[in-house]
């Protein structure tokens, strides 16, 4: 017998401030939810004083929630596909599936000052790899250095834009908005892929957050990753450095975002300072790769096409994270955190460590057993409504009772897309993963609020 009816949709939740814009309302094709129905929807629907519109590409709900009084204002919101699971006594399927997003993927490059980011440009537009590369510089001040240091070497670059006078991540965001449209609006088809290069005091979320928030952009392209260069000889000072009440240290920040890292200008160290800036890095991000390198000397497919923002992914940074370093004489420094498969139903538990940088840390909670859906998606929706300046980055695969599928998502502060994925396997154990990546997470909170989600 149906304990309810759920509407489960690829749902992306994004909490910018559109507020006093006007934009266009188109028709609305599929369910409305309300904010905490972040894996279903049950009536009745609460719209609020909400705008929305369909996007063509991608299933996608997107509503916004961070700021109550901010959002009251000027949320909005959108689904298209949706799917219905059956009730739980019968045979569920899930029939949503990920649609193909043949959008122009882009990759952010960030990382401090001096880091090598432009080195890393320089190999990746130098080399074989047969990709049309559209550039977008971000450099501070009027002299675009940077710009001309990569253009000269930029034969395989189709296009190199300059974004000066100032940063991508506070004043320029429109800029970028306006010149990745014209990229598309004027050389679709020419080019297969946009690099970014922030600034090196970028704090890389506003970017992030820019692929979802402008139409314009999300219709378009579609984040593909963002990889940080850590400069092995300097970052423990920037990591280290005290910041006033408020101000992000950028350092810190664009560890905390990465997909992929790359440990560069590893030649100017030892392996022992090596050894314990990766653990330092480990202890931001635990979901990200990470490479050393010299010269930024990494294979390009560590940088193009990596789908950090992909829930087709999803599963390759919740399994195993923390271990993924590529390099051959490292021995890894990561917490046991693996479920142990013979384990009983709701054992689990969470990796945190407290050692260092205590402000930004990730927190992973693997247990098995099935999630009461509602609870889950009230305690989720909870979560992100009241922690979600906190939150940097999550990723899940989640078992829900009644689901035979494999529940995904993935979240970059207030915005959340999650979507069912394939069958869990007939003898396959139903282990939960999340990770979470943030400022002052509670793992003991977080894992309490979780466990209570389980039937
Ligand atoms: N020794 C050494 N030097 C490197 C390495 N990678 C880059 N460099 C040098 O470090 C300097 C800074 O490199 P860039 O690539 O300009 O760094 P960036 O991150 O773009 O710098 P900003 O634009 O100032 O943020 C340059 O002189 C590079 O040649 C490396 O692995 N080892």
């Amino acid at each position: 017998m149906a304990m309810l009816s759920m509407d489960i949709a690829t749902t992306f939740i994004n909490f910018t401030t559109r507020c006093g814009r006007h934009h266009r309302t188109p028709p609305l094709s599929g369910i409305r939810t309300t904010v905490p129905a972040l894996f279903f929807k049950s009536s009745p629907i609460k719209t609020h004083s909400l705008s929305s519109k369909t996007l063509p590409c991608l299933p996608r709900t997107i509503f916004s929630t961070s700021d109550f009084s901010k959002a009251n204002r000027c949320r909005r919101f959108s689904v298209s596909a949706t799917a219905t699971t059956t009730p739980q006594s019968e045979d569920s399927d899930v029939s949503t599936k990920i649609p193909p997003d043949n959008r122009i993927p882009a990759t952010i490059i960030t990382g401090f000052l001096g880091s090598g980011k432009t080195t890393l440009l320089n190999h990746i537009l130098t080399a074989d790899h047969g990709k049309r590369i559209a550039v977008i510089e971000n450099e501070y001040g009027e002299i675009d250095i940077d710009g001309s240091l990569v253009a000269t070497k930029a034969a395989g670059a189709e296009d190199i834009v300059m974004l000066n006078n100032g940063c991508l991540c506070c004043t320029v965001r429109g800029d970028l908005v306006r010149m990745i449209a014209e990229l598309v609006n004027k050389k679709k088809g020419k080019f297969d892929h946009i690099v970014i290069e922030t600034t090196g005091l970028a704090n890389p979320a506003p970017i992030i957050q820019t692929f979802y928030a402008e139409d314009q952009v999300f219709n378009e392209v579609k984040l593909d990753g963002v990889v940080t260069l850590v400069d092995a000889k300097h970052a423990g000072f920037h990591l280290d450095e005290d910041k006033p009440k408020g101000v992000v240290n950028e350092a810190v920040e664009q560890i905390a975002y990465a997909d992929h890292i790359i440990v560069n200008k590893t030649d100017l160290v030892g392996e022992q300072e090596i050894t314990s800036l990766v653990k330092r890095i480990r202890n931001i991000n635990r979901m990200a790769h990470l490479k050393r390198t010299e010269f930024g000397k990494v294979d390009l497919e560590y940088v193009l096409g990596i789908g950090g923002f992909d829930l087709e992914r999803i599963e390759s940074s919740v399994n195993d994270e923390g271990a993924k370093e590529d390099h051959a004489h490292h021995s890894h420094d990561h917490d046991n955190h693996h479920h142990d498969e013979h384990d009983h139903k709701h054992d689990h538990h969470h990796s945190h460590d407290h050692t260092h940088d205590p402000g930004v840390t990730s927190v992973s909670i693997v247990c098995e057993g099935s999630l009461d859906l509602e609870k889950a998606d009230r305690w989720l929706g909870t979560l992100l409504l009241e922690r979600s300046d906190d939150i940097y980055r999550m990723k899940g695969l989640l078992s829900v009772k009644g689901m035979d599928k494999r529940f995904v998502f993935q979240g970059v502060h207030d915005l959340f897309q999650g979507s069912p994925d394939r069958l869990w396997g007939a003898d396959e154990p139903r282990v939960n993963k999340i990770v979470f990546i943030g400022k002052n997470l509670n793992a003991e909170e977080l894992e309490k609020g979780f466990k209570s989600c389980l039937l």
